[in-house]
């Protein structure tokens, strides 16, 4: 039979493990859906040692209970049968007490007794216990992903499988389910059935053989229906995430908007719905089969039970077992039972907790691919000569199209720089390739002379301002949009303020009703939500917080106004005074300003100077001019 993928088995080819561990995860996978089990302990084990330990404590002591306490009423049953024939009357409590078998009876209660109430105790530390371990467990694995997520590179982000995997993974922590409980829950189970076991076995050896007998197949049974639904879980992975997505699309609130302009909610109901029925059908014939055969199995274990129960009875009638004897012994077979049945449901449920698990062990177990030297080369400060990108080649991941190819451009220290060019020609492909958020396929990009490879990539970074134009707007508050540019400075009210005057953002600001503490977005009650170009204005503040010495606005001015848009390039002249500024945009109106512009076509630089130069020149970027400045006409 053919074994469901481990997690990095369905990762791209470069994610993928070296042989030898593939052959040891392959062997995991055989294990199925308790691989994971260790990973698990050792998480709990991490977060709290002192839960852990008083979590399995608790369990192991309440585990020996239930056998315990079926003895006790043995031999209360016995002492009474025993003191029945020498009954006298007795008229007050102290009587009571002096009869010495109805002494013993009171105590054997109050024994019981005392164990009852141990265990009820036990039973509500134990929930205590495990849920404050489930909750801390819960918060520093939301820690540990968000720290891990920070060690990886873009590229694996942008991988759909890791993508679906981490917000899997999330949403599982998120619910502060407690496999770890589930885990010791079973095991307590276990060691009560194997406690009444060890002590059946003293009266009945063959008994307890029976069970076995009939316990082991029951087992195995579960043990293969429960991989066999992990498989199918694998198989279903794609429609699973298909349907989860089509279920955001129809009920999420950044969609609404066009669902109802469009119509779309009965097409995208309609398209889960398929989805949904064929998880349905196979699912439904999986756990059919597994109802037959867990019944026929279950069915055998009612038999052997009875069959001891005949034997016991008839034992019991003859005179060879007490009737405390049997009182005990019918009590724990019954108990040995529900144990059984609960140890197997328990089973099917931590298969099912596992796909998640995956989810999460998968993501954390993802190294970064993009190297960083051991030894960093000293990063210039100032940028004396620049970037220049030689013959830099890059292809994304999985893509067949290169992105840049042959591309060779220099970014002089100091200068404004436009990049221009058609959709898809590449400009933001470059601007990602200067940050370091990929590695050249091929070719190599140097700064000041030395391989972008040589710097350590934090600092290249920090050095670094770069506005993305689908950049993020936060749900939080409006200073802090701006802070995130630099959020170690997010203390600094007037150094927030200045960058929001030169982004003309303070304009926005005063018009919210709580100025810079004003929530933005609407995700949030008291969340006030911007127009698309008061976005950008704040985003630009953003990029001058940084106080980088290489400034990177991609599309920064495409939802402003024409007169904000010549306003932010007039001052962006001014700050950028002494830096690099790298501008990506459709505008020529602004494009016209840069020191130099380098027009792009399918991943290659056409034409490089200014803009007198180039429309002088009469190629592709005095056509592109032409055709919008004709539009103005
Ligand atoms: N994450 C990605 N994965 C795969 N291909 C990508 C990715 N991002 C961009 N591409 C492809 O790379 C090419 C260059 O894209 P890029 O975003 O650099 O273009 P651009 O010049 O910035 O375009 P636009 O003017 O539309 O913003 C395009 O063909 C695009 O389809």
């Amino acid at each position: 039979m053919r074994l469901p993928p481990s997690p990095t088995e369905r990762l791209p080819t470069s994610e993928r493990l070296t042989t030898s561990e593939r052959i040891r995860s392959a062997t995991a996978a055989r294990i199925g859906p308790f691989r994971h089990l260790p990973a698990l302990f050792r998480l709990a084990w991490a977060t709290s040692r002192a839960l852990t330990l008083a979590s399995i404590g608790l369990r192991l002591a309440r585990a020996a209970i239930p056998a315990l306490m079926l003895y006790v009423a043995k031999l209360v049953v016995d002492t009474v049968v025993a003191g029945r024939a020498d009954a006298v009357a007795l008229a007050s409590a102290a009587d009571w007490l002096a009869h010495p078998h109805l002494r013993q009876v009171g105590l054997l209660i109050g024994t019981e007794l005392a164990l009852a109430l141990a265990s009820d105790l036990l039973g509500r530390a134990t929930t205590l216990v495990d849920g404050v371990l489930a909750e801390i467990t819960g918060n520093a694995t939301t820690l540990r992903l968000m720290a891990h997520a920070a060690t990886l590179d873009l590229a694996q982000f942008e991988d759909p499988a890791v993508q679906d995997g981490l917000e899997r993974a999330r949403r599982q922590v998120a619910w502060r389910a407690n496999p770890m409980g589930q885990l010791l829950g079973q095991l307590q189970d276990g060691l009560t059935a194997l406690s009444l076991a060890v002590a059946v076995v003293a009266f009945l050896p063959w008994a307890v053989l029976l069970l076995v007998l009939t316990l082991i197949p029951a087992f195995l049974n579960e043990l293969h229906f429960n991989r066999q639904g992990y498989r199918l879980a694998y198989q279903r992975s794609p429609d699973r995430r298909e349907g989860d997505y089509m279920r955001q699309l129809g009920a999420g609130a950044e969609t609404a908007k066009e669902n109802k302009l469009f119509g779309l909610s009965g097409y995208l109901a309609e398209r889960f719905r398929v989805l949904a029925d064929r998880a349905l059908r196979e699912n439904s014939r999986l756990a059919r089969r597994r109802a037959v055969a867990g019944g026929f199995f279950a069915s055998l274990g009612t038999l052997a039970y009875y069959l001891a129960y005949g034997v016991i009875a008839l034992r019991t009638a003859t005179g060879t077992l007490t009737l405390g004897d049997l009182t005990f012994l019918t009590g724990a077979f019954l108990r040995l039972r529900g144990l059984v049945e609960g140890l197997l449901l328990g089973l099917s449920q931590l298969s099912g907790q596992a796909q998640y698990l995956d989810d999460l062990f998968g993501f954390l177990a993802l190294a970064p691919r993009l190297p960083v030297p051991e030894h960093p080369a000293p990063f210039p400060t100032p940028i004396r000569e620049g970037f220049v990108f030689e013959a830099v080649g890059y292809r994304y991941p999985g893509a067949e199209r290169w992105a840049v190819r042959d591309l060779s451009l220099t970014i002089r220290a100091g200068e404004v720089l436009a990049l221009v060019g058609e959709n898809g020609s590449g400009k933001t492909t470059i601007v990602k390739l200067l940050a370091r958020l990929y590695d050249p396929t091929e070719g190599r990009i140097l700064l000041d002379g030395r391989d972008l490879r040589d710097y350590d990539p934090e600092t290249l970074r920090t050095r670094i301002g770069v506005i993305f134009q689908d950049f993020v707007r936060f749900d939080l508050t409006a200073g802090e949009n701006i802070a995130v540019g630099r959020i170690a400075a997010r203390a600094e009210a007037d150094r927030i303020e200045d960058v929001a005057a030169s982004a003309l953002a303070d304009t926005v600001v005063a018009r919210l009703p709580a100025g810079y503490d004003q929530r933005l977005g609407r995700r949030f009650e008291d969340g006030v939500d911007l127009s698309g170009g008061e976005w950008q204005k704040l985003a630009i503040a953003r990029a001058y917080m940084r106080e980088s010495e290489v400034l990177v606005l991609d599309e920064p001015t495409a939802a402003l106004d024409a007169r904000a848009e010549a306003e932010v390039f007039a001052r962006l002249r001014a700050l950028a005074l002494g830096r690099t500024a790298l501008l990506i945009s459709h505008r020529f109106s602004s494009v016209r300003r840069a020191d130099r512009i380098v027009v792009l076509g399918a991943g290659r630089v056409q034409e490089a100077g200014t803009h007198e130069e180039l429309v002088a020149r009469g190629g592709r970027y005095a056509e592109l001019f032409e055709l919008q400045a004709a539009a103005y006409r």
